[in-house]
């Protein structure tokens, strides 16, 4: 037990056969280094635990299931096509051989460029690991280069894969198909390539991939077997699918007596055979594979989506014949095998029903077939599919009860029934972690990703980086997702970035290192979504200036009227002694209330979601401050300007260099984005932290409790206790303050505003009474009845995120206005109140196609009047108590922005690795309070 570094205690579920679920309630399950079990012991009472741990070595880990959540094995799917992804959930009008041709080859076509690929099959694998698939099969397309690419794809994920180069010699587009030579070639060139890849770690293998017998010639076929012979690798191949295919194959093989005894007489037919569908097989056709010991592959989305038919599992359960689960994207839409599960068992009920052929699949059968039945498949039954001791921890952890689980537990269940609901309800937010070889590869938190980059970028391999995320997604309020067929994009966070300010090289400089350039979005200051913002008061849309120039036309208008009064007196407005005021009271005191009230407490409802009358000038808007206080004056201080002083000028040089030419192209640019919205950055840290051996994310595990002592550091977790050299919490500080001893001053101080965000998608891209960025209300605006702080006109502002021309908008409600309410409205009052706004703001009444509402909690901190001393107390506070093992980051401190937390990252991670080589000054991540900008 000495090489034990993962023990599991609590239920442990998984197959021992098709009739036999073990259920293993007080389970122990010990995983060694090499990441295989080592033991799994039933019925271990918690008070065993203490003395097992004592013989352990000091570094295995102790990761205690909650009352409801269980272990099983990774899901294993037999059959998935990479490339298809992209059309993942369309294209279900056709059958198969009309689907091939008009939806299928034309997009696998695309492959050709391995920058095409490199947008899809990264997201793909994240996906499948995300959902639960520990193994999966995929087909590539027929591109060699770009089939190496997901091969390497799935390699850097932890995933385990069969990866299979696609060959197709005949019967195919002009535009997608090969030279039979050149097939063969490029075949064996990558056998050996996904040999090498894999360096003997028994992880990505390659499979040899004749589309099917229809698009290869016999010489092909031929020459495929020898190769799979050659290097002892397994085939795949699809088989009897639907009934044209089959008259297809039985037109081109006229003497050969059925399907399935083509491939045979092509010697494609062994044990390490995987044939998919095999829906429509004959007697003799299963005699056959039984013989051949030959696995079918169960795909009963696909089958049911392209209305290929009713495979009959049972059947072939009965005649021997091994079958596992795939999910056959994009013949099915859904990634997930519990969703294949589903099927299966509808599918089998059907049958049940129609041919009174035995009984529909059993739970049992189910979680067989999509665990020790695909690993019968793809021969790797003595290594996962179950828990045996000596087998590869290829693993689940599932809470039933996670956030925002769609399972309901009552007094009235039990673990059967319990996890029986997760079978049939559940789904990504329960697998809270994914292992592979005993390696945690799911998941990650945003929280700390870019300070974890940066720290991976500096500190040496011996120094383990651990990011730990109670969550089980990435990203925290950053989220961008495509909905309804037509994949609309809607962003649930932040949809843009600035590029200005130390702040923004930074990012810029992190989109380069990241490759992200490639997919930037820029919206010049030309543009009319640049140059178009309005604000809603008090019952109509009024357009800002935008320049000095914009000023004098917009003079006609009595709200900007009303505002060159305080604009004309500012200048003269005597400089008041305070140290800190509300952002409110200072536009007031130095402008007028027209100014403070509708226009700047506008502005702070787009930023902060907050009240103007409550937030710090100082923390919000020092550089106003500080033109008080150097030139007497903002308008002057405008003019003139501020410098960055100390180690920011520095910094401002040095990342001046390295963004070099980006830099001069967003000169020109008002905001950007990424084609796939702001969360590309955020799967582009993780992609690139998931690369590095001595970063670990943990996901699902939340940090229970902090203790900085004797200038130790520990971090108690829901499952495991140790202990780190230094501690970045990034989490919010009132969330810090319940968990972290010693206490410290002013963390619970900083409360954060909760915003509703509802993306409303419409099919009449010209609903817009106007054009431009969008608008926002202020406080002062009368009738506001739903609490509403502006509407972004998404499809104005980055068109080119969507395929289709639409109008497309947010809808962004709450903030302060919710922070005295009892409760938030559930999602359905919050549609409607999204759609009162637009109705009556922008006369759109129209239904709309597509929406998302999601209810961000405690997304934007407040930064109230006295922030920055409270920070200044605090940065004193954790130098001189904490020895200079925590540091704090995140957005609750120094700035809410993407650009502030990017760089404050930057100079932080900076700062730790100084402290870990010279332990020198205590860094805490809150230096930037003792910057002062100086005057030019
Ligand atoms: N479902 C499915 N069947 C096929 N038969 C040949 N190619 C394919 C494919 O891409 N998907």
């Amino acid at each position: 037990m000495s090489n034990v570094k993962q023990l599991f205690y609590g239920t442990i579920i998984h197959s021992l056969s098709l009739d036999k679920l073990h259920i293993i309630k007080n389970g122990l399950l010990s995983v060694d280094g090499d990441g295989k079990i080592v033991s799994l012991q039933e019925n271990v009472e918690a008070e065993e635990l203490d003395s097992i741990l004592e013989g352990l070595a000091e570094d295995s880990k102790l990761i205690r299931l909650s009352e409801w959540q269980f272990i099983m094995p990774g899901f294993i799917d037999t059959h998935t096509h990479a490339p298809q992804y992209a059309n993942a959930g369309t294209g279900m009008d056709l059958p198969l051989l009309e689907w091939l041709e008009k939806y299928t080859f034309p997009l696998e076509h695309s492959f050709s460029s391995t920058e095409f690929a490199a947008k899809i099959y990264p997201r793909f694998v994240s996906h499948l690991l995300r959902n639960g698939t520990t193994t999966a099969v995929y087909y590539a397309t027929i591109h060699l280069e770009s089939s190496k690419y997901l091969a390497e794809t799935v390699k850097g994920s932890g995933q385990r894969g069969f990866i299979g180069k696609v060959n197709m010699d005949r019967n195919s587009p002009e535009y997608y198909v090969e030279n039979s030579n050149d097939s063969v070639l490029h075949t064996e060139e990558f056998v050996k390539y996904v040999l090498d890849l894999d360096a003997g770690e028994n992880l990505v293998q390659p499979i040899v991939t004749p589309r099917f017998a229809i698009t290869c010639t016999e010489k092909l076929m031929t020459a495929l077997a020898d190769i799979a012979a050659k290097y002892d690798v397994p085939i795949q191949s699809h088989l009897s699918e639907n009934t044209a295919e089959i008259a297809f194959v039985s037109e081109l093989f006229p003497d050969i007596k059925d399907y399935t005894s083509v491939y045979d007489h092509h010697k494609l037919l062994n044990h390490k055979t995987i044939m998919a569908h095999g829906v429509h097989l004959t007697d003799d056709e299963r005699d056959l594979l039984k013989q051949r010991n030959v696995g079918i592959s169960h795909c009963p989305n696909s089958n049911l989506a392209l209305r290929s038919g009713v495979c009959k599992v049972r059947q072939l359960l009965q005649d021997g014949i091994k079958v596992g689960l795939g999910t056959d994207i994009s013949g099915g839409g859904s990634k997930s095998i519990l969703d294949a599960m589903r099927r299966a068992s509808a599918t089998s009920r059907v049958v049940a029903m129609t041919d009174g052929n035995g009984e529909h699949l059993k739970l049992s059968e189910l979680v067989f077939l999509a665990t020790m039945g695909g690993a019968e498949l793809v021969n790797l039954q003595d290594t996962v599919g179950n828990f045996k001791v000596g087998k590869d921890f290829d693993a689940l952890l599932i809470d039933p009860c996670a956030e925002g689980s769609p399972i309901d537990v009552f007094d009235m269940d039990d673990t059967e029934r319990v996890f029986e609901k997760f079978i049939f309800l559940g789904d990504d937010r329960n697998i809270i972690d994914v292992f592979v070889k005993g390696r945690r590869v799911s998941g990650g938190g945003i929280s700390g990703l870019s300070t974890a980059w940066y720290l991976s970028q500096s500190l040496p391999k011996s120094c383990k980086i651990t990011i730990i995320e109670a969550s089980n997604r990435l990203g925290g309020w950053i989220q961008s997702r495509r909905h309804g067929e037509q994949g609309i994009l809607f962003e649930y966070g932040p949809r843009t970035i600035r590029p200005g300010g130390l702040g923004g090289l930074a990012v810029l400089e992190l989109i380069k290192c990241l490759n992200l350039t490639p997919s930037l979005i820029t919206i010049p200051k030309t543009h009319p979504a640049a140059l178009n913002r309005y604000i809603y008061y008090p019952d109509r849309l009024n357009k800002l200036p935008h320049s000095l120039l914009s000023l004098a036309p917009s003079l006609s208008r009595a709200f900007i009227r009303k505002a060159i009064p305080g604009i004309l007196r500012e200048p003269f407005v005597k400089p008041a002694n305070t140290d800190d005021e509300s952002i409110g009271a200072f536009m007031a005191r130095r402008f007028n209330s027209h100014i403070a009230d509708n226009i700047l407490s506008a502005v702070i409802h787009g930023i902060y979601a907050g009240d103007a009358n409550q937030l710090s000038v100082r923390s919000v808007l020092p550089s106003l401050y500080y033109y008080e206080r150097y030139y007497g004056s903002v308008l002057k201080g405008l003019m003139r300007g501020l410098k960055e002083v100390g180690d920011k000028r520095e910094l401002e040089r040095e990342l001046g260099e390295c963004v070099g030419d980006l830099m001069n192209d967003m000169s020109k640019i008002s905001i950007f984005s990424f084609k796939d919205g702001i969360q590309m950055m955020v799967d582009a840290l993780e992609r690139e932290l998931k690369m590095k051996e001595n970063v670990t994310i943990k996901t699902g595990e939340k940090v229970v409790k902090l203790e900085i002592e004797n200038e130790k550091a520990k971090v108690h977790t829901e499952s495991s206790v140790f202990s780190s050299l230094h501690i970045i919490s990034t989490l919010p500080s009132d969330i810090l303050s319940h968990i972290l001893t010693p206490t410290l001053p002013h963390l619970c101080q900083t409360r954060s505003a909760t915003v509703a965000v509802v993306n409303l998608a419409y099919s009449d891209p010209s609903l817009l009474p106007v054009t431009g960025f969008g608008y926002l209300i202020p406080a002062s605006t009368p009738n506001n009845i739903y609490s509403a702080l502006g509407v972004v006109f998404d499809s104005d502002a980055l068109p080119s995120q969507d395929k289709v021309n639409i109008t497309k908008l947010t809808v962004m409600l709450g903030g302060h206005y919710y922070s005295g309410m009892n409760s938030i409205p559930n999602e359905d009052e919050l549609l409607s109140h999204a759609r009162w706004v637009v109705s009556n703001h922008l006369g759109i009444g129209e239904e709309p196609m597509l929406w998302n509402v999601s209810i961000q909690r405690a997304c934007i901190p407040q930064y109230r009047v006295g922030h920055l001393d409270r920070m200044r107390e605090l940065h004193h506070s954790i130098r001189n108590t904490c020895g200079g093992r925590l540091s704090v980051a995140g957005a609750s401190y120094l700035g809410v922005s993407v650009n502030d937390i990017v760089l404050n990252s930057r100079r932080l991670a900076g700062r730790v690795v100084e402290w870990i080589e010279r332990r020198k000054s205590n860094v805490t991540g809150l230096e930037g309070v003792e910057e002062i900008p100086a005057p030019v």
